[in-house]
């Protein structure tokens, strides 16, 4: 009998969830409080399951997200996670079956885009995916980052430390504001902020209580958050020798972000401190001293963006003035692909129109995916063979277009 694929009943999730941590090598038992603190989570109608003899052997599922784009629009995205197969059934297709059903159900939805992060790169691009935004991971050399050790707070606004209580109560305004101003980002959910304040923890999983720094301007509104905490103390021969991790810093200004870095940094006992994933251009090693002493630990790609409705996703961002372009898309699973003429005006709204006029760029919908937040280059991508140029000067025309003056940035995971 052929392993059955299948949309998870009640009564099938804790099977799945077994088999999800077999393949992302995790203790395979899932205990019954487990599965109810996980099952408020998960959208049964969006999971797949694959079962062969009863067990399951293959899981994924997906969920609505709104992507910020270019500009500020809010996209519909479907977000998919848990993507595993057992190794028992590796290698048989089964990834391949469960994302073609979950693409096309996301079209029919009408979600404009499909995004994931990606466990390892080279599993995703096959399925018309491209990597859309990236991360950096510094690793800050504080006594040599030749910052002034008498800093004192920001000479406006301040910076308080906050229980978990109040930032449960003042996190998702914030938030709200700050994914508005930054390509790449998605929502926090309720959820989201229940375990990140450790009102919600999960049994395997158990929460330890973080330092909340948060940044007020000089009337008083809440601008930013950083989350910390420490991993260990050391002391050797008397002097410190701290590590502090950064978990999330969100601000909704430069003065905030500048206050909030400055805080971590200045922080005593602290000799190292780790950046967390941040944007690709986060200011953080220009602001100090010495930029030397932050070293890059993670430059990788992160999230990855499938385009699945090509006319929508163009037409929600807006272009750096006005152009017109026209792009041959090939999509191997003819979900989003076709000649489609971009127009955009000095304002850098956009109509986007299938035509059949002669194309300016031919490329695979995946490049699209790469270039749609305006991360990457098009005459990169040209030089590579990934992009071909049809018309002379149309890879720079759609760079101008495209790119935009800060890096999209994906500050959460999902
Ligand atoms: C969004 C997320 O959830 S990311 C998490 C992804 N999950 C994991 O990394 C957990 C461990 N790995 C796994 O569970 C599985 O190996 C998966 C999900 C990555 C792949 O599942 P499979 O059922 O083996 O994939 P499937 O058989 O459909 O493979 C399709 C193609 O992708 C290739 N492929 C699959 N995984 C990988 C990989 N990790 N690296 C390189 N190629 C890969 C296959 O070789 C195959 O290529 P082909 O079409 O040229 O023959």
């Amino acid at each position: 009998m052929s392993p059955d694929l299948r949309t998870l009943a009640e009564s099938d999730l804790p099977e799945w969830l077994r088999a999800l941590n077999n393949a992302f090598l995790m203790p395979p038992t899932v205990a019954p409080e487990e599965v109810a603190a996980r099952r408020p989570g998960i959208d049964l109608e969006r999971t797949q399951g694959v079962f062969d003899e009863g067990r399951c052997v293959a899981t994924f599922r997906s969920m609505p997200r709104e992507l910020t784009v270019p500009g500020g629009g809010l996209l519909a995205a479907s977000a998919v996670t848990n993507v595993s197969v057992t190794a028992t059934h590796r290698r048989r297709g089964l990834a391949t079956r469960m994302m073609s059903r979950d693409l096309t159900d996301a079209k029919e939805r009408g979600e404009a885009v499909a995004i994931l992060i990606a466990a390892e790169y080279p599993i995703y691009g096959r399925y018309g995916f491209g990597p859309a935004t990236w991360i950096n991971e510094w690793d800050v050399d504080v006594p040599r980052s030749g910052l002034d050790r008498r800093w004192a707070g920001p000479a406006e606004g301040r910076v308080d430390l906050m229980t978990p209580a109040e930032v449960r109560k003042i996190g998702p305004e914030l938030h709200e504001r700050v994914r508005r101003l930054t390509p790449g980002a998605i929502e926090r959910t309720d959820r989201w902020w229940d375990l990140d304040t450790g009102q919600l923890v999960f049994p395997s999983n158990p929460w330890k209580e973080p330092f909340y720094a948060v940044y007020r301007d000089a009337a008083g509104r809440v601008d930013g958050l950083a989350t910390y905490s420490i991993k260990e103390h050391r002391w050797s021969n008397k002097f410190p020798n701290v590590t502090l991790e950064t978990g999330k810093l969100i601000a909704a200004s430069p003065a905030a972000e500048l206050a909030l870095w400055r805080y971590l940094l200045s922080v005593d006992w602290v000799t190292e401190l780790k950046s967390g994933y941040r944007a690709p251009d986060d200011i953080l090693p220009l602001l100090l001293g010495d930029p030397r002493a932050a070293r890059t630990e993670t430059n990788a790609d992160f999230m990855w963006l499938r385009v699945l409705d090509t006319p929508r996703a163009l037409e929600a961002r807006t272009y750096a003035g006005a152009g017109s372009l026209v792009l041959d898309l090939h999509d191997a699973a003819d979900l989003a692909g076709g000649r489609f003429r971009l127009e955009t005006d000095t304002d850098g709204r956009a109509t986007c129109t299938p035509t059949r006029d002669d194309a300016d760029l031919s490329l695979d919908i995946a490049e699209l995916g790469t270039l749609y937040l305006g991360d990457e280059s098009v005459l990169r991508l040209t030089a590579l063979g990934r992009v071909t140029e049809r018309r002379p000067g149309a890879a720079t025309r759609a760079d101008t277009l495209f790119r935009t003056p800060r890096r999209p940035w994906t500050p959460d995971g999902f």
